[in-house]
């Protein structure tokens, strides 16, 4: 893992939020058992003693407020296990609450004798303390359901008894708190197996996974809460895992600005962008590299778009043709509003063959490489050679990554990282694929699971105030899949605020690069 990531962890502002697959998790549980010696029954008990902090202060502010009425809300809960681990952390929380003195009904969906070790003591303890178990669910009104059917183990589509289950309290109007995952969601990938319980709460343990963040996951697990059960980042063993996203704030990750600095000092950003009739994208991308800190943009476009460009952006400089400018620029992004036309390829050729700043390509520079085979051919050539490398990023969306890939744009949604981290590798390159999750790869494998920004930037033009963000970022920051993810993370907390304003359904991409300056205020602030 990138040692920015580290360093920035280990200083006291918790800028990284790790984001574990199933397999990272069970690695982590079992290390912190067999290595750190923290017996599983103990990191259970924490588990289960967690979930049930979450359900007796929310049924404490809930009876205070009833109170005030004169009523008196029921305590009647259902515990609905399944054979694995997370059924045995149901029954230790229904056990745990039977001793709070809530009135619980236990529901085991699978047979005791498939149970696993840890779920045959917890039901032995539960019985000793007078629990029953049911193998159909008990009849009767529940005001709180929790949902311990599956978490990280779930393997396959739920079916028979368990979608009876999933969709039985579904139906129910009970507070559903879900323990460790929603049961029914994927844990690596946030995907729906068959149906899955949508909860109000979701407790999970020791670190996020990557499926409550997700979609269609994410629509699924109500607030998560994160809890510490005894299961730290030790339990990695120097073994990191793959995938992280950002809490706020990260003003620490961003270029430094020496007090003494110059405009050149603050990156000459030269952009390949605009057409005849997309001269908006050039304005956007150029606009938002300013906000982004750079000292100077340079857009080369088309003359006859000179005027406008000017009109509305005049602290750019506008050229012809990239080659005049090509040796001034500290970092080149091309593909905003580029167009497919002959000057544009042109253009990018020159940009790919006689250029080695720093790059990033978007929108047409990628389907124009798309398009033509020998260029891709040349540049994944240039790219597998370290003597001929670049920076490069790239920041396709789906359709234009499955373009790039030669297959269909469904083939892309099904597995996104993996295309990501295909292409970051071919390319040696940082490679996004945007989205409402939009996922970063870094050669070195490491992936960024963006979750700033909404709906509303679903927009004409949002790429590419992006693509300005991005490159205004290259110039100043040396890892370019730093730079990429501290850019995408920037471009949603732009679109947040955006929305804030002008909501998601009436704002512009124009709004989204006018709050980028904002955003890097907020940031500058909630750090000092
Ligand atoms: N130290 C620790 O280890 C800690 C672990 N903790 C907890 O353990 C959980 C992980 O436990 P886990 O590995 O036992 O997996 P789990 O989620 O219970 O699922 C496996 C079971 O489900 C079954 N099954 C799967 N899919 C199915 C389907 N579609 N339809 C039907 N059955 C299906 C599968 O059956 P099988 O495939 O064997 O037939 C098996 O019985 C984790 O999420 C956390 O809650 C915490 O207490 C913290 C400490
Ligand atoms: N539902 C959403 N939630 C969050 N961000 C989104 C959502 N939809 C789109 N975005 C973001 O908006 C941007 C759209 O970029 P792109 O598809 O290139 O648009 P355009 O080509 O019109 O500029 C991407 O950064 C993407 O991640
Ligand atoms: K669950």
């Amino acid at each position: 893992m990138n040692k920015c990531v580290l360093s920035a962890s280990g200083s006291g502002h918790p800028v990284v939020c790790w984001l574990l697959t199933a397999a990272e998790m069970k690695r982590c549980d079992s290390n912190t058992s067999e290595i750190f010696g923290v017996p599983s029954v103990v990191l259970m008990e924490r588990a289960a003693l967690s979930c049930v902090d979450v359900i007796v202060s929310r049924q404490k502010k809930l009876e205070e407020q009833a109170g005030q009425l004169g009523l008196h809300p029921k305590r009647r809960v259902l515990i609905a296990a399944g054979g694995g681990n997370n059924g045995a952390d149901g029954i230790a929380i229904g056990r745990l609450l039977l001793q709070e003195g809530y009135d619980v009904s236990f529901y085991l969906a699978s047979g005791e004798e498939k149970a696993s070790e840890l779920l045959k003591l917890q039901l032995h303890t539960a019985k000793a303390y007078g629990a029953v178990i049911c193998d159909t669910i008990p009849d009767g009104e529940y005001d709180i359901i929790v949902d311990a059917l599956f978490g990280i183990g779930l393997c396959r589509p739920a079916e028979g008894i368990y979608r009876e289950a999933i969709e039985w309290i579904n139906a129910q109007d009970a507070f559903v708190l879900a323990v460790d995952l929603p049961s029914g969601i994927e844990t690596d990938t946030g995907a729906v197996l068959g149906c899955a319980v949508r909860a109000d709460v979701t407790v999970t343990f020791g670190f996020w996974k990557r499926g409550l963040l997700f979609y269609p996951g994410c629509k699924y697990t109500g607030k998560v809460i994160c809890t510490q059960i005894g299961i730290t980042e030790d339990g990695f063993l120097n073994q990191t895992p793959e995938a992280f996203t950002f809490t706020a704030p990260v003003a620490e990750l961003l270029p430094a600005r020496p007090e003494d600095g110059n405009k050149g000092t603050f990156g000459k950003v030269l952009l390949l962008a605009g057409s005849e009739a997309m001269a908006g994208a050039a304005i956007l991308c150029g606009r938002s590299a300013f906000y982004a800190g750079s000292g100077m943009v340079k857009l080369s476009c088309p003359t006859l778009i000179h005027p406008v460009i000017q009109t509305a952006l005049p602290e750019a400089m506008t050229a012809d043709s990239v080659e005049a400018s090509a040796r001034w620029a500290d970092v080149i992004g091309a593909g905003p509003g580029l167009s497919l036309s002959d000057r544009a390829r042109k253009e990018l050729l020159f940009v790919l063959q006689q250029t080695l700043q720093p790059l990033v390509l978007d929108a047409d520079a990628i389907n124009l490489i798309a398009k033509d085979e020998a260029l891709l051919q040349e540049l994944i050539e240039h790219q597998q050679n370290p003597a001929t490398r670049r920076k490069l990023i790239l920041t396709p969306h789906p359709g234009e990554l499955a373009r790039l890939e030669g297959c269909a744009i469904e083939e892309i949604l099904k597995q996104p990282v993996f295309y990501a981290k295909k292409w970051a590798n071919r390319l040696q390159a940082a490679v996004l694929c945007k989205g409402a999750r939009s996922i970063a790869a870094s050669p070195d494998g490491s992936i960024y699971i963006n979750r700033s920004g909404n709906s509303g930037m679903a927009v004409a033009g949002s790429g590419d105030v992006l693509t300005g963000i991005v490159t205004a970022l290259l110039s100043t920051i040396d890892d370019p899949f730093w730079a990429l993810c501290i850019g995408v993370y920037l471009h949603g907390l732009a679109g947040d605020l955006a929305a804030h304003t002008k909501g998601e359904y009436s704002m512009t991409s124009n709004d989204i690069a006018e709050a980028v300056w904002a955003v890097l205020v907020k940031q500058e602030k909630n750090y000092v």
